[in-house]
């Protein structure tokens, strides 16, 4: 069981790095098996407020594409749910497929969505920079929201005209003002765990916060999204698809929910 993660992981190829790190004991992603979760009623409603002007830029790194926020100051913060502190974000990106089948980083009940949006918070309230946050157990806050294929989403298609801009690996676009919270569905429920990044440096310092209810996006955003490159410009192109981490053993972790 453990070892075919292991052996999952070591094969898949956007990973060469030590797939779960040594000893790893809240990697991410995982499987949500709705019916283990455990109701928490201490939980807190999450409390989200993004100030739209701190949005910086949109760019290409090579594994996604992200938007950028100004993180100087308590201005895009999300604070309450699972959080003792309040979090400030830093960016947003996506995780998809190259078909419709998969492409979330978590699934529920086994079942995978088509794509995956973190927003990435950081604990600025104990930690001096996201650095350093990045390395601590509590250091930063990631919600995880499911895309599922349907009706026109108007808030993304700000972000889908932005993309043939970025189509290489490690470039940039001026991206002045959005509001991320258009992304987010009205529904406050959510799961939540002690996880991990699911990049390198797979540190386990995030706190998950997976809501409950997918966002609806049509065909031709996700195709916007295919048409992304991991390569630099001048490089033998490669389309940026299935950019997921394999699913990581539950070992001895209880999901939560904020709803029964
Ligand atoms: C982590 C940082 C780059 N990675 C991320 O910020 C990150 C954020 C969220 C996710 S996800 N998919 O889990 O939401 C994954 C990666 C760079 N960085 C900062 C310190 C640091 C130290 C060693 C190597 C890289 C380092
Ligand atoms: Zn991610």
């Amino acid at each position: 069981f453990c070892c075919s993660y292991r052996l999952r992981n070591a094969l898949h190829p956007l990973w060469q790095s030590p797939l779960t790190i040594p000893g790893g004991s809240r990697q991410s992603p995982i499987n949500i098996q709705w019916r283990d979760s455990v109701y928490d009623p201490v939980l807190k409603p999450l409390k989200i407020s993004y100030d739209p002007t701190t949005c910086l830029h949109i760019w290409n790194n090579g594994y996604s594409f992200l938007v950028e926020f100004d993180d100087s100051a308590d201005k895009s913060i999300i604070v309450g749910g699972p959080l003792e502190n309040q979090y400030r974000l830093k960016q947003f990106h996506f995780h998809w497929g190259a078909i419709n089948e998969w492409g979330s980083e978590h699934t529920v009940d086994s079942k995978f969505y088509p794509a995956e949006l973190h927003l990435v918070h950081w604990n600025a309230v104990v930690y001096p920079t996201f650095e350093e946050a990045v390395m601590e157990g509590d250091g930063l806050a990631v919600i995880g929201v499911f895309l599922k294929l349907g009706a026109h989403h108007e808030g993304l298609q700000t972000l889908v005209d932005a993309l043939p801009a970025i189509k290489h690996k490690d470039t940039v676009i001026e991206f002045d003002v959005f509001d991320p919270s258009c992304l987010l569905p009205p529904c406050p429920d959510y799961w939540t765990y002690a996880g991990s990044l699911t990049t390198p440096p797979l540190t386990e310092s995030v706190t998950w916060i997976i809501k409950k209810q997918p966002i609806e996006v049509d065909e031709n955003q996700l195709e916007a999204f295919r048409m992304l490159l991991f390569t630099s410009d001048g490089e033998e192109e490669k389309r940026m698809v299935d950019n997921f981490r394999p699913l990581q053993p539950l070992m001895n972790r209880t999901v939560r929910s904020s709803f029964q």
